[in-house]
């Protein structure tokens, strides 16, 4: 007899994690940081699970989407779409513009939905694959390869957060400097592996990052770097780092903000330009990609909507002769078993992915995946091949409970004015 695919059930469980003092362009990031666990639950007693932003503006619309998801199948996944365009978005939720504040792009209802959406389909396709005994990969095509390979996110960071701040702490110590940034490279090498390095800049002046990326390259020759400052440089100034250490470079990830800075940056280099900022949707891809604004983009499923989106993604890009990787936010396991599924499943994936999940020392599942040599083995039970610890979600949904609301939206220039009151989101081109 075929599983009844029904679903029954649907639980969002907010919870708050910890994230260690990473620094950005914008701030710092907040001793905890909002995500949103979804689990759908079908007639047969399957259980699937998902998960993404946590923040009010995705929880408000998750909740009328988890309605409307009861009673429908898991797998009836291109029904989402529809399911989605049903929930109203807060306009004042909403901006157009490539904000460096939200450092996700813009911020359209239809990518504040998309965010929500990417949940529930990966869970409806957890569900899905444990109905039938398959791995979620296996739903998308199947692997192309046995392992995903990821870089190590290399961060600016205080050694822990402000004094008074409640907060775990971490043992990666500070790094302000590049002495900090190579100790913190050989870390992740000898914890995970990895051997490729993407330093998140846009934190120092350019030439204290172009430093440490000189640094990072005398330390690891002929590894792959990659500097990311969140578009926090003019025109003028990407160029003369690209002239500088270009050569040492995989890829810049946005260094200007905005396709047409972009496009002119890219114009006058030869170093590929990436992007998560500027191609965040599928209406923001014509601009840039008939300007040469991007050589590859970075996907992310929880914003590009899904598994199966991020696989249209890919196939776009490969006709327009563009790369691809993937971008990563503050995320658990549930999302890296996700990312690891649809990223098996890309062919012309040439570069390694993003991924914040070592500076996370909590998760919601019994067992943490872990990275060999820098890759995440794809996981072949069925469904995503990851199992939910309640206790450990119930733990972390009893930290959201008690917070006062201040933690539960991220907000890392918040965070920043507690080490320093006068502290503003800086402007762009802040170099
Ligand atoms: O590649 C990126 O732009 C990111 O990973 C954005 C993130 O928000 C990152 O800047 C962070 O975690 O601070
Ligand atoms: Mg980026």
């Amino acid at each position: 007899m075929s599983p009844d695919l029904t679903v029954t059930d649907v639980r969002l469980t907010p919870i708050l994690v910890a994230d260690p003092p990473l620094l950005n362009t914008q701030g710092v990031h907040q001793p905890y940081t909002p995500r949103l666990i979804v689990e759908v639950v079908t007639a047969d007693g399957t259980t699937g699970v998902g998960e993404t932003y946590g923040d009010t503006k995705y929880l408000e619309l998750a909740r009328p989407f988890a309605e409307r998801l009861r009673g429908r199948r898991v797998s009836d996944l291109n029904g989402l779409t529809a399911l989605a365009g049903e929930v109203a978005v807060d306009s004042s939720r909403t901006s157009a513009r490539v904000d460096v504040g939200g450092l996700r792009g813009v911020q359209t209802a239809d990518k504040l939905r998309l965010s929500v959406l990417s949940a529930f389909e990966v869970a409806c396709l957890d569900a899905l694959g444990k109905a039938l005994g398959l791995p979620v990969h296996a739903l998308l095509g199947g692997k192309v390869r046995d392992a995903v390979e990821y870089s190590a996110y290399l961060f600016y960071k205080w050694a822990a957060h402000p004094e008074g701040v409640p907060a775990e702490k971490d043992d990666w110590g500070a790094a302000v400097d590049p002495a900090g940034i190579v100790e913190q490279a050989r870390r992740f090498k000898e914890r995970h592996g990895f051997t490729s390095f993407k330093l998140k800049g846009g934190v120092f002046p350019p030439e204290e990052e172009i430093a440490a990326v000189r640094a990072l390259a005398e330390a690891f020759p002929g590894h792959p770097l990659r500097l990311d400052p969140n578009g926090a440089w003019s025109v003028g100034t990407s160029l003369k780092v690209a002239d500088e250490i270009g050569g040492l470079l995989e890829y810049l990830e946005d260094p200007a903000l905005g396709t047409p800075a972009m496009a002119e940056v890219a114009a006058r280099t030869g170093v590929p330009l990436a992007t998560n900022m500027c191609v965040t949707t599928f209406a923001e891809i014509e601009e840039a990609f008939a300007s040469d604004a991007v050589q590859v983009v970075l996907s992310d499923h929880h914003y590009w909507g899904g598994l199966r989106n991020t696989r249209e993604l890919a196939a776009i890009c490969r006709t327009f002769g563009v790369g691809i990787s993937m971008h990563s936010n503050t995320h658990l396991g549930i999302s890296l078993a996700a990312m690891t599924h649809v990223a098996s499943t890309v062919a012309d994936l040439h570069h390694a992915c993003d991924s914040h999940y070592p500076w996370q020392s909590e998760d919601v599942l019994t067992e943490r995946l872990t990275f060999d040599g820098g890759k995440v083995t794809v996981p072949d039970a069925p469904g995503l091949g990851v199992e939910l610890d309640h206790d450990r979600l119930r733990f972390l949904h009893r930290r959201w409970l008690d917070d006062d609301g201040a933690l539960r939206e991220r907000d890392d220039a918040a965070a920043m004015r507690i080490a320093d009151p006068a502290w503003v989101t800086p402007a762009v081109p802040r170099w």
